[in-house]
C-alpha cells in the first residue's frame, strides 16, 4: 500500500436507528453483545481522549461503569472544531459492538444520526460526570459564551451556546438577537434549512423596520442563496434596498444573486470568469446555479427513467448546466497527501475521492434535510432504505443508502476540461462528484450528450441535432472500442450498474462475434505497423516518394479491409478503428510535414468523419454541409481544424464553414467556446495531444488516489490521456471520460 493511504472496511450495511429515544432502553459495556448492533438500547459514554482522525472520528470513551472502549465515529468531515473533545458525553443508539481491523474490541457508529452529541446541562447526562453546577445559567451568559465560540469559529459550539440561551427566559428583542446570531453560526456550519428558520422568526417577531429585523432579512437571503434559491434571494434582497440603497454588503450579494438567477433562467454563465476562478479556488467549488434546459426526467422503459429533450436541439446546444450537490479534489501533485481506501469486502472498494464524497453527500444531507430527496430519489439499485426520515425531530440518513448512490451516480473528472485540453500531460487533480440532475442520463456507447467540467460545473451538451422526446444517453464507461478488451470488458464494466448495454455498438460486437473482433485486432495492429513505418520514414526524410506511396497504399488497403468488416454502416455502427487509423494517416504525411496533397488530406478526413457516422454534403468544394452528426471523439475538433487548414489550400470558400463545424464540436467538449479562438492545431501543437486531451480518456487502471485496487473494484478513473500518442489508439481508448462510477461489482 502506498504510503500515507489511510485504510478502512465498511461492514455489512445495516439500517440506522429509527426507534425513538423514549423507546429505547439504557445499556453498558458489559451488556453488548459481539458483532451486533444491540437493538432497541443506547449506551451513554463520555470521551477520555481528544478525538483523532483517520478515515473516522476515533476517540475512547467509557460507559457509566468505567468500561472503556475505542470509538468509531464514521461518515465526519473534517470541520475546524473537533467534534469529540475530552469529556464529551454522548448518547449512542443501538451500538454497534464490534471486533476492530487492530483485532480490538470497539464500537462503531455508521449513520450520523445514531449519534447524539450532549449539551454539557443536558439531565440524561449523569451527575458524576457533570461539573460543578453552573448556577449562573442565565440567557445573557450563554449568549456570551456562544459569541465567544463564534469568534473561535467553533460553529458547532456556538449553536449549542445561543440553543441554550434560547431556553431561558428573556425579553424578544434578546431572543432575536440570539436567534440573528445563531442564524449567522448556521450560515457558517452551512445549515442554510436550519438559519432560514431563524430568519424567519426574527423577521416575523422583530419589531418590523427595526435593525434586528433588517439585519434578519439579509441573513435570510444568504440562506436562500446557499439553498440555491435564487429569485427568492433576490426578492428579499431588492425590498431591503428600497430601504437601504446604500448598504454595500446587501448591494453585492444582490449582484451575485442576480447573476446566479440568469443562469438559472437562462444558461447565461461567465465561462471566462469561471475557468479563471477555477484555477484560483482550492477546491474548485465555483460560484454558479444550475440551468435546466429543454430536458426533463421520464420514465425510460426498462432503463428505468431517463433524461429526454423536451423540444428539438441542434449539436452543440446546451442541454443543462449543472451545479455538483457535492463535489471533492485533490490536487494531482499533492503527493504526500493521506488517500483514504475504504475497502468493502463484499462489493470492491473505493479509493481517495469518492469515499470523501460519501461523507460530504451525507452531511450536506444531515446539515440540510430539505436536500434529501435530490439524493435519496436518484436509483440505488436493489438497496432498501428506511422509510423512516425523522425521528425526535431529527432527520434520519442512511450512509449506506448515499454509500451505494454515490456509488451508481458519482462522476469523476478533473479541474476543467479545458485544463487537460490545454496541458494533456500535466497534473490536473482528481475530482469526484454527485449531479443529481446529469444522474438521470443512461448509458450509451454511442450517446447523443456529452459532459464538459469547470471545476464543479457540469456542461451537458447535445452531439447532434435531437427532435423533442429524444432520450438523452451518453457513455458511463467505454473500454477499448474495437480494440482487445471490446465487447467481453466493457459488458463486465457495465454490469456493475446491473445492465448490459445494448447500444448499436455493443449490438454489433455480439452480432460479429470473436472471430471478427480478432479480425479487426490483427488489422489494427498491422496498421499500427504501418502508420509508424510512414511516420518514421517521412519524419527522417528517407522515404523516396515511391516507397511512401506504396506504404499508404499498403495501410490505405488495410483500413479498406478494416471497413470490410463492418456489416451495419457506420451511420448505425460507428468504427472507431477505422476514424482512428485515417487520422493517423493524416497527422503521419500532412499534419507534421506535408508530404501529402491537401485535397488528400481532405478527402482521408472527410472519410474518416463518415466512420464515426458523420454524414457530410460536399466536402471537397463549393459547400460542406453536416447533414449528420457522428458519435462525439476528442479528436473531431481537431480534424475539422486541419479541414479548415486544407481548405485554404483547396477550397478557400470552406475555411469558414469548417471552422464553425470545429467551434461546435469545441463547444460540446470543452462546454463552451468562449475559450475557442485560443484553440490551436497543426504541426507546432502534436496533433495527438489536443486529440486525446479533448476525448480525456483515462487508463481504466488508473485510480484517483493512486493506488492500484484488486481487479475486480472499479473506481473513479482519473481522466487522463491514454499513454499512448496515437489518433487510432486514442480513439479506441476512449474509457470513462469521468464516467459514472461503481463501487461494486453488482450495482443491481
Ligand atoms: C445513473 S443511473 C441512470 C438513471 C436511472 N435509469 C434511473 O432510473 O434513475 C444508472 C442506472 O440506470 C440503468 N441504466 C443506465 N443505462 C442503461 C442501459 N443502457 N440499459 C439498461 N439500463 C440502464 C441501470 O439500472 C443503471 O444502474
Amino acid at each position: 500500500m502506498r504510503q500515507g493511504t489511510r485504510l478502512s472496511y465498511v461492514p455489512p450495511s445495516y439500517p440506522p436507528c429509527v426507534a425513538p429515544f423514549s423507546e429505547l432502553k439504557k445499556t453498558m459495556m458489559g451488556d453488548l453483545l459481539l458483532e451486533t448492533h444491540n437493538r432497541g438500547t443506547y449506551m451513554l459514554v463520555r470521551s477520555l481522549t481528544p478525538q483523532d482522525r483517520t478515515t473516522a472520528v476515533l476517540a475512547i470513551v467509557e460507559d457509566e461503569k468505567g468500561d472503556v472502549l475505542m470509538l468509531q465515529l464514521h461518515h465526519q468531515v473534517d470541520d475546524r472544531e473537533p467534534l469529540v473533545r475530552e469529556g464529551t458525553v454522548m448518547i449512542l443508539k443501538e451500538p454497534f459492538f464490534r471486533m476492530m481491523m487492530d483485532g480490538n474490541y470497539g464500537l462503531r457508529v455508521d449513520h450520523v444520526s445514531d449519534v447524539v452529541l450532549l449539551p454539557a446541562n443536558d439531565e440524561r447526562i449523569p451527575a458524576a460526570w457533570r461539573g460543578k453546577p453552573d448556577h449562573s445559567g442565565t440567557a445573557l451568559a450563554w449568549k456570551a459564551q456562544g459569541n465567544n465560540h463564534f469568534n473561535r469559529s467553533e460553529y458547532r459550539s456556538a449553536i449549542e451556546c445561543y440553543t441554550q440561551s434560547l431556553a431561558y427566559p428573556s425579553t424578544l428583542e434578546e431572543i432575536c438577537t440570539v436567534r440573528l446570531s445563531r442564524s449567522v453560526a448556521f450560515l457558517k456550519a452551512r445549515q442554510y434549512d436550519a438559519a432560514l428558520l431563524d430568519t424567519e422568526l426574527v423577521t416575523t417577531t422583530a419589531a418590523a423596520g427595526s435593525n434586528l429585523a433588517d439585519k434578519a432579512r439579509f441573513r435570510k437571503a444568504e440562506a436562500l442563496y446557499g439553498l440555491e434559491r435564487y429569485r427568492e434571494c433576490c426578492e428579499v434582497l431588492k425590498e431591503l434596498r428600497l430601504d437601504y440603497p446604500h448598504n454595500a454588503p446587501a448591494k453585492a450579494l444582490l449582484t451575485r444573486g442576480i447573476a446566479r438567477l440568469a443562469e438559472q433562467t437562462n444558461g447565461e454563465y461567465q465561462f471566462k470568469q469561471l475557468h479563471d476562478d477555477a484555477a484560483k479556488l482550492r477546491p474548485p467549488h465555483l460560484d454558479h446555479a444550475t440551468y435546466i434546459g429543454p430536458v426533463r426526467v421520464q420514465d425510460a422503459g426498462s432503463r428505468g427513467r431517463g433524461l429526454f429533450t423536451t423540444k428539438a436541439v441542434k449539436a452543440g446546444d446546451l442541454l443543462f448546466c449543472e451545479k455538483a450537490f457535492a463535489y471533492v479534489f485533490s490536487d494531482a501533485d499533492a503527493g504526500t497527501r493521506e488517500v483514504p481506501l475504504l475497502v468493502d469486502p463484499r462489493a470492491g472498494g473505493t479509493v481517495g475521492t469518492q469515499s470523501d464524497l460519501v461523507n460530504m453527500t451525507i452531511q450536506k444531507l444531515h446539515r440540510n434535510p430539505s436536500l434529501t430527496p435530490a439524493i435519496t430519489n436518484l436509483h440505488h439499485g436493489s438497496y432498501q432504505p428506511v422509510a423512516t426520515t425523522q425521528v425526535d425531530g431529527q432527520s434520519i440518513i442512511d450512509s449506506f443508502h448515499v454509500r451505494r448512490t454515490v456509488g451508481i451516480n458519482v462522476f469523476s473528472s478533473s479541474l476543467s476540461s479545458l485544463v487537460q485540453l490545454a496541458n494533456p500531460n500535466g497534473p490536473m487533480g482528481n475530482a469526484s462528484g454527485i449531479w443529481p440532475l446529469a444522474s438521470y442520463l443512461n448509458h450509451s456507447c454511442a450517446g447523443n450528450a456529452f459532459r464538459a467540467f469547470i471545476g464543479d460545473l457540469l456542461i451537458a451538451r447535445a452531439t447532434r441535432d435531437l427532435p423533442a422526446g429524444t432520450e438523452l444517453t451518453w457513455w458511463y464507461y467505454l473500454l477499448d472500442v474495437g480494440g482487445e478488451s471490446e465487447g467481453e470488458k466493457r459488458s463486465d464494466m457495465l454490469r456493475h450498474w446491473g445492465f448490459e448495454c445494448d447500444c448499436p455498438l455493443c449490438a454489433d460486437a455480439k452480432r460479429s462475434g470473436e472471430r471478427v473482433a480478432r479480425t479487426r485486432r490483427a488489422l489494427v495492429t498491422e496498421l499500427e505497423r504501418g502508420v509508424e513505418e510512414l511516420r518514421r520514414g517521412v519524419e527522417a526524410g528517407v522515404l523516396s516518394t515511391a516507397a511512401r506511396d506504396a506504404v499508404l497504399r499498403s495501410v490505405e488497403s488495410g483500413v479498406e479491409a478494416l471497413e470490410e468488416t463492418y456489416a451495419r454502416p457506420a451511420e448505425e455502427v460507428p468504427r472507431f478503428d477505422v476514424w482512428g487509423a485515417r487520422m493517423d494517416l493524416v497527422e503521419a504525411v500532412w499534419v507534421r510535414r506535408r508530404t501529402m496533397a491537401a485535397e488528400q488530406a481532405v478527402r482521408l478526413m472527410l472519410r474518416a468523419l463518415g466512420a464515426l457516422g458523420y454524414v457530410i454534403e460536399g466536402g471537397e468544394r463549393g459547400t460542406v454541409v453536416v447533414r449528420k452528426w457522428g458519435v462525439m471523439d476528442g479528436g473531431v475538433v481537431g480534424c475539422w481544424m486541419l479541414l479548415r487548414d486544407a481548405y485554404r489550400e483547396t477550397a478557400p470558400e470552406l475555411v469558414a464553414p469548417a471552422e464553425e463545424y470545429a467551434r461546435t464540436a469545441y463547444r460540446t467538449l470543452i462546454g463552451e467556446d468562449e475559450t475557442f479562438v485560443h484553440f490551436r492545431v497543426g504541426p507546432a501543437t502534436p496533433t495527438a495531444s489536443w486529440s486525446q486531451s479533448v476525448t480525456s480518456r483515462p487508463s481504466p487502471s488508473r485510480l484517483s488516489g493512486g493506488s492500484s485496487p484488486p481487479r475486480s473494484m472499479p473506481t473513479p478513473s482519473t481522466p487522463r490521456p491514454a499513454a499512448t500518442s496515437r489518433w487510432g489508439k486514442s480513439a479506441r481508448m476512449r474509457s470513462a471520460q469521468g464516467g459514472t462510477q461503481p463501487t461494486t461489482p453488482r450495482k443491481k
